[in-house]
């Protein structure tokens, strides 16, 4: 059964159609990704879906509930942990938690209670009479959750919680996504990071200038792909020449140059590699590594929209 449904979802700004006729089904109990690179319309999907902003056209219906016409009933189902944080820098971290337990109704020993459990689930209960002031990047990115889950809402939305923080607490985000999940909400999970969208998520849809361009899970999505593989080789003295003659293969659909590193995308690799190699040497690349990857999300984006996720 659909917990969050969006039916022909519009959003314009001026002349823009920023979300353009979307359409989205999310299951009960799933960890959904939303994937797309900046600007791609994920935030402002997400703020419609949170009633946050008002659509131009479409409906959205969470839990049965049309976002349009009961507000007030369809936000209690949500948590929200918004891309800017949404925290008071002159309060703990403790008071943070039991404001927004507030705004949830939540009252004396439930309240407490609450309090104890999100700091505990989001690591932060030993800094709970510290201010967020004191906190690292991720540490106030982890209260924003334990803000965000304080009345046990069944569908949480995660618009790019890891952008900008560092690794340890990055991990500490993804496993709390999962253990949310296992405790039983419903997780929408919005990135433009192709690996952690691949790591947690169930089913992921693919999000660019509004439209949904693919939607599935990573198995469904992967196979529309199979026939497209990449050859990444590390090599040193890498060449405008070189690449551009890379470019020139008739074989090679897409070349991607970073620094020492280079991606090739072909149908396959067979019979082309000698190829490949004669190229590097004929140009004085010196290749100090190389691998043949399996199609992922980033192929597919690439194979749809001709850029990939980062451009
Ligand atoms: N209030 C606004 N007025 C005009 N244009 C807007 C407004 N809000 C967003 N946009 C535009 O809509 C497009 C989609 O923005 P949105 O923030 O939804 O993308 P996103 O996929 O979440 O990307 P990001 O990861 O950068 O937030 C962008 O081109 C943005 O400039």
């Amino acid at each position: 059964m659909a917990l969050a449904q969006l039916t022909d979802v519009v959003k314009r700004y001026e002349s823009n159609l920023t979300v353009d006729h979307v359409n989205l089904s999310i299951k009960e109990g799933e960890i959904f990704g939303l994937l797309g690179p900046n600007g791609a319309g994920k935030s402002t999907t997400i703020s419609m879906l949170c009633g946050l902003l008002k659509s131009d056209g479409g409906s959205i219906v969470i839990d049965g509930i049309s976002v349009s016409k009961q507000p007030l009933e369809a936000k209690k189902r949500i948590g929200l942990v918004p891309q800017d944080l949404a925290l008071y820098e002159n309060m703990t971290a403790q008071e943070n938690a039991t404001f927004f337990g507030k705004l949830y109704g939540l009252r004396g020993g439930l309240l407490k209670e609450r309090v104890q459990e999100a700091l505990e689930f989001t690591g932060l209960a030993d800094r709970a009479k510290d201010k967020p002031s004191t906190f690292s990047g991720g540490m106030k990115r982890r209260l924003n959750i334990a803000c965000a889950i304080m009345h046990r809402p069944k569908l949480i939305i995660m618009d790019e919680p890891t952008v900008g923080i560092d690794p340890q607490s990055r991990n500490h985000i993804l496993e709390s996504v999962k253990a949310l999940n296992k405790l039983g909400s419903t997780v929408i999970y919005t990135s433009h990071y192709m690996e952690e969208v691949e790591a947690i998520c169930d089913r992921v849809a693919i999000m660019d200038k509004g439209h949904i361009i693919a939607c599935g899970t990573e198995q469904e999505l992967r196979e529309r792909v199979a026939h497209e593989e990449k050859i990444v080789i590390q090599a040193g003295n890498i060449t405008p020449g070189l690449i551009q003659e890379l470019k020139q293969h008739p074989r090679v659909t897409r070349v991607e140059a970073d620094g020492e590193k280079v991606e090739l995308y072909l149908p396959s690799s067979q019979g082309e590699l000698q190829d490949i190699l004669f190229i590097f040497a004929k140009h004085g690349g010196v290749i100090q590594a190389l691998q043949i990857e399996e199609p992922d999300l980033e192929t597919l984006f690439l194979s749809l929209t001709g850029r990939t996720l980062r451009d």
